[in-house]
Order: structure tokens, then C-alpha cells, then sequence
């Protein structure tokens, strides 16, 4: 099951008298939903995320997470990485099952549920590997699998697969927006990569910089599986650049404007 995530009124400065890194965001992210940020270097999406994660406290507003006020991190809303910062002592099972581990679960239903999650992500014949000898996306399934053990309503992305390679980060683009979509997880992700969130999100919201807001957002509303080649999907990535490049240009103001009409428009 996944979490309403609601966030209200935030403003937030690193030091007291700085400018705002971010300001007055006002949003809602419904429970099961897919959300990308895409924005400039700088524009404060890992900032945001952060936020959303309990790993900073907002300067003003808060964030909530099914009507709770999300004050620290919970392994209910779990965040992922870049670097899959995995134990290099521990082999792939154990790692995977930290989560659990610190939860105090019972060692038989540790093991069940790691294996499950191990056959969900492909690795099921690596569990008594090390870390250490599997490869980049290798790492990064065990960290979601690490991620999913605790039956997490919320999972936060930050450039997760930015490190791949390209064949790598396709499948597991794939493969994270499937499983969200099948627990219904909710799941909110930072990413560089306009065919990314355009694979993977119900909604983009396009972030703009000094100070950093949510200038724009549109529905993908595309079917899944999404096909990066097909003719719908090149449409809404050439609307994804334009409103990209064209937030570039524009003022600070207040709300954002959803581009749902223009986007199904160009689909036909
Ligand atoms: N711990 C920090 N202390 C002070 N300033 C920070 C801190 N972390 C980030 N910033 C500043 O806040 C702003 C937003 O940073 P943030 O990392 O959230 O942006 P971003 O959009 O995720 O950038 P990128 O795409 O480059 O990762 C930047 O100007 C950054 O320098």
C-alpha cells in the first residue's frame, strides 16, 4: 500500500538570511502515484526530496505523510541513492535483509522474505555472493530489494540509476516503476534524464532555480509498458524539452500550470 504525500508551504534556507533554496512549495502527491522532478543542477530537487524523506526539517511548512508530519526518516518512506551504499563485509542476503535485521524481525522471516525479494529483482542466484564481486546494477538491486524488505509506502529516488549503464539503467527504470506500480508504492524520483521520467512517471513536475520552485507539471498518460521508440512517447518528450527549456525563461510565480490537455493533444 502506498502514502498520500502532502506538502505544504515549504520554504527552506541551509543558513538563517540566505536566500531561500526553496520556496513556498505547495503540493500533493496521491498514494500509489509515480512522480519525477526533473530542473536544472541546483534547482533543490535532492533538497525537496530530502525534505519528503524526514532527512531535513523544513525552515517553513512541513511535509505529511498520510496525515502524519514527517519529522524523521521511517523505514515506511525509505530513500535510495545513487551509490547503493551496501555493506562490503556482508554478502547480498545479509545486506538485503538489514532493514529487517534493525527492525528485530525473526530470523526465519528475514529469510523468507529476502528470498522473495531476491527472485523479485533477478538475484536470486546471488545471495550468499559478496557485494563486492557484483556489478553497478547488480548493487542497486540489492539496494532496492534492501529498500522494498520493510514494505516501504513511500520509496525515494535520487538519480538512482545515474551511475549505469545505459542497457542497466533501462531495465531497471522498468523494473523499479513495475514493482511500485504493483504494491501500489508510492514513489517520488530526482533525475537528470527527460526519457526517465518520462518511463517511469504518472506526473513530471518541472523545478526551476533562485529560488527553487515547482514551475510546471504534466500527466505522462501513457499506457504501460511505455516504449521509448513509440510515436506517443517521442511526443511527450518533445513537450517535456519545450516546457524544460522554456522554465528556463520564466519569472518566479506562484502556482504551477499541468500541460494534461496539451500532452494528450499531441498524442492524438
Ligand atoms: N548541505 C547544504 N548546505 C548548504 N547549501 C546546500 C546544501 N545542500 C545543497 N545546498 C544548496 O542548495 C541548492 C539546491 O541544491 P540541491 O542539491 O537540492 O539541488 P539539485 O537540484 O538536486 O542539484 P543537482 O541536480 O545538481 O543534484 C544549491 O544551491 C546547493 O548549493
Amino acid at each position: 500500500m502506498g502514502a498520500t504525500i502532502s506538502i505544504n508551504g515549504i520554504t527552506h534556507h541551509y543558513k538563517a538570511g540566505a536566500d531561500p533554496v526553496l520556496q513556498n512549495i505547495e503540493n500533493r502527491i496521491d498514494s500509489g502515484e509515480c512522480v519525477v522532478l526533473i530542473g536544472r543542477s541546483g534547482c533543490g530537487k535532492s533538497t525537496l526530496l530530502h525534505l519528503i524523506a524526514g532527512l531535513l526539517q523544513p525552515s517553513e511548512g512541513c511535509v505529511k505523510i498520510n496525515g502524519h508530519q514527517v519529522v524523521r526518516p521511517m523505514a515506511k518512506w525509505n530513500m535510495m541513492f545513487q551509490k547503493p551504499s551496501l555493506y562490503p563485509w556482508m554478502n547480498v542476503r545479509q545486506n538485503a535483509g538489514l532493514g529487517l535485521e534493525f527492525a528485530g524481525r525473526p530470523k526465519a522471516e528475514i529469510r523468507g522474505r529476502v528470498d522473495e525479494l531476491l527472485t523479485l529483482v533477478g538475484l536470486s542466484e546471488y545471495s550468499d555472493a559478496n557485494v563486492r564481486s557484483l556489478s553497478g546494477g547488480q548493487q542497486q538491486r540489492v539496494a532496492l530489494a534492501r529498500s522494498l524488505a520493510t514494505n516501504p509506502e513511500v520509496l525515494l529516488l535520487d538519480e538512482p540509476f545515474s551511475a549505469l549503464d545505459a542497457f542497466t539503467r533501462a531495465s531497471l527504470q522498468k523494473e523499479v516503476a513495475a514493482i511500485c506500480r504493483d504494491f501500489g508504492i508510492t514513489l517520488v524520483t530526482v533525475t537528470h534524464d527527460i526519457d526517465e521520467a518520462i518511463l517511469m512517471a504518472d506526473r513530471v513536475m518541472i523545478m526551476n532555480r533562485n529560488p527553487g520552485r515547482i514551475e510546471h507539471e504534466f500527466e505522462v498518460a501513457l499506457d504501460w509498458p511505455r516504449d521509448t521508440a513509440g510515436v506517443d512517447f517521442q511526443a511527450r518528450r518533445r513537450v517535456l524539452m519545450e516546457q524544460f527549456e522554456r522554465s528556463e525563461n520564466v519569472t518566479p510565480m506562484g502556482k504551477p500550470s499541468r500541460d494534461r490537455v496539451a500532452l494528450r493533444r499531441v498524442g492524438g
